[in-house]
């Protein structure tokens, strides 16, 4: 199939210089384009973002906005707009990959699965009928290696992606095509043993912040 449409990311070549960081691109699909991506958070990163995560996974299980919903089962938390050093760095870093201004990100999203526990199926982006300013990319960073299961699996595509300490998966859904679109559905698929844990950062069409 040739490649007919625009994409947000440009991804040529093996490896990505960020300001601070040299990505590797060690995987990829044409179109939809995606993107597996290695060394996008040093080991560090990841058990800095674990360790904020999880007090505040805690506590939110004990208040009462913990909704149950059988499509997610694992739990999760947002950090707020650069909310420290550590989240600043990252939002940048992350930005200046998506290839998206920061001020179109949303807040940057804590996933945390036990075993057993799964996201099933779904599109990022919102599908009702008028909505503004809707998600064009996501950013799924893995925070830790998962002894068995906890794929990101794309089941349109069967495509599937292992998670691994510090890589990434990246996609867009942005094309005039909506079936690309729709290609990205995707899932996480159950840990089958240990735990997992993942960063998510979507980036909207349009302005979402106001710094
Ligand atoms: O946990 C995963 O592998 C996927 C997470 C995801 O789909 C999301 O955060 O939107
Ligand atoms: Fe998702």
């Amino acid at each position: 199939m040739p490649i007919s449409e625009q994409t947000i990311f440009n991804s040529s070549g093996n490896t990505i210089t960020t300001k601070d960081r040299e990505i590797h691109i060690v995987g990829k699909l044409d179109e939809p384009l995606i993107l597996i991506l290695d060394n996008v958070l040093s080991h560090t990163e990841c058990d800095t973002l674990i360790n904020l995560a999880n007090n505040r996974l805690q506590r939110a299980k004990i208040g009462k906005s913990r909704v149950v919903s059988d499509v997610r089962t694992s739990s999760n938390m947002f950090f707020e707009e650069s909310e420290n050093e550590w989240i600043g760095v990252i939002e940048s870093r992350v930005s200046e990959l998506m290839n998206i201004p920061i001020s179109h990100a949303e807040p940057m999203q804590i996933l945390h699965y036990k075993a057993g526990e799964q996201y099933m199926p779904h599109l990022d982006y919102f599908t009702s009928e008028n909505v503004v300013n809707n998600r064009i990319s996501t950013l799924v960073m893995y925070l830790n290696d998962v002894e068995k299961g906890g794929e990101t699996y794309f089941p349109s595509l069967r495509f599937t992606v292992t998670p691994k300490k510090g890589r990434a998966v990246y996609f867009e859904y942005l094309y005039t095509d909506n079936l690309l679109n729709e290609l990205t559905l995707h899932a996480g698929n159950p840990v089958t043993i240990g735990e997992k844990w993942v960063a998510t950062q979507w980036m909207r069409r349009q302005r979402l912040r106001n710094t």
